[in-house]
């Protein structure tokens, strides 16, 4: 069994990020900027935008970071959108989510630039990555297409399970993994909360994705010896016996699903580090303008 380490593989692509802003810093280009909105105080996503912050500083992006009370209105945070649209010095920006109930999630995505969309959540490029088109890919499935790679997994002709059917990560990811290119070329099975009897898909599964947010949903009676296992999981279960308070679980039970796999990622230092590297790397082509001339 191989460990799939992704936070060495996070650390390694900004390196080569920092590399190249390093050769654009001295040609006097532009220093790529990324901006994050932050709605309220979930504990995860003041994590995860502070990571963001701090990656940037480590490749050496600028960085902008505009937090609101979570009794912002749909129409300020639109109008900050608005904002940054317009504004030159920002290559591309996110917004954080989950947002609080009283905002449409998909009216506030649908309203950034797509040149500026570095998530890739705007449906003109989902659309774009469907047709295969250039796009901002979301980050985590192209962090998991990068992690596929650099272990030289072989995709082809696979039966790849994909639990799980989110717009961030399943629904992407069961597209890219079909596509004709490499990491790719699977036969795509997609399994969610409706699916009847889903151990018996998983156990025919050659690579299984687990992107459901239930801990320790994949127990090792559904998977097949050898399979390869990617765990996308990460939630916060109450452990008093941390200083946190809480400990993270993936969604696969890593304890008895490891010895039978060839690959798995871990939890945490699997997927989610090159969630942030993909970001950075989807804003460097935004400062460069590979997606959009
Ligand atoms: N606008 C966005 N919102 C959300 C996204 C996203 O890509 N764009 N994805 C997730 C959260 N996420 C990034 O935003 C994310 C999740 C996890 C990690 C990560 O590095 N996890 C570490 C553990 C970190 C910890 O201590 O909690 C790991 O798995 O090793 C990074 C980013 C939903 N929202
Ligand atoms: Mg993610």
């Amino acid at each position: 069994m191989t460990l799939l380490d992704g936070k060495k593989t996070s650390e390694a692509i900004q390196n080569e990020i920092a590399a190249e802003v390093a050769d654009i810093k001295a040609k006097g280009g532009k220093v790529p900027h990324l901006a994050a909105i932050l709605v309220g105080n979930d504990g995860g996503s003041v994590t995860y935008v502070n990571n963001k912050v701090l990656a940037c500083e480590r490749v050496g992006f600028e960085s902008s970071l505009f937090r609101y009370e979570d009794t912002i209105t749909e129409v300020e945070l639109l109008n900050k959108i608005g904002e940054l649209n317009e504004d030159p010095a920002i290559d591309g920006f996110i917004v954080q989510l989950p947002l609080p109930k009283h905002i449409d999630a998909e009216k506030v995505l649908e309203a950034v630039n797509p040149m500026k969309d570095v998530d890739g959540f705007h449906p003109t490029n989902v659309g774009r990555m469907v047709a295969g088109l250039p796009a901002y890919l979301p980050a985590t499935p192209a962090g998991i297409l990068q992690l596929l790679e650099r272990y030289q997994i072989e995709t082809s002709g696979k039966h790849c399970v994909v639990i799980g059917r989110s717009n961030i990560v399943g629904s992407p990811m069961s597209i890219l993994m079909a596509k004709s290119a490499y990491p790719g070329n699977c036969t795509v099975t997609v399994c969610h909360s409706r699916t009847v009897d889903l151990p018996s898909y998983t156990r025919q599964a050659d690579i299984v994705i687990a992107a459901i947010g239930k801990p320790e949903f994949v127990t090792a009676d559904m998977v097949k010896e050898g399979a390869v296992v990617i765990d996308v999981g990460t939630t916060r279960v109450t452990d008093e016996s941390r200083k946190s308070g809480f400990r993270l679980k993936g969604d696969v039970n890593f304890e008895e699903v490891a010895p039978k796999c060839s690959y798995i990622t871990p939890v945490p230092g699997g997927v989610g580090p090159l969630t942030i590297a993909m970001l950075l790397k989807n804003t460097l082509k935004a400062a460069k303008k590979e997606v959009y001339a």
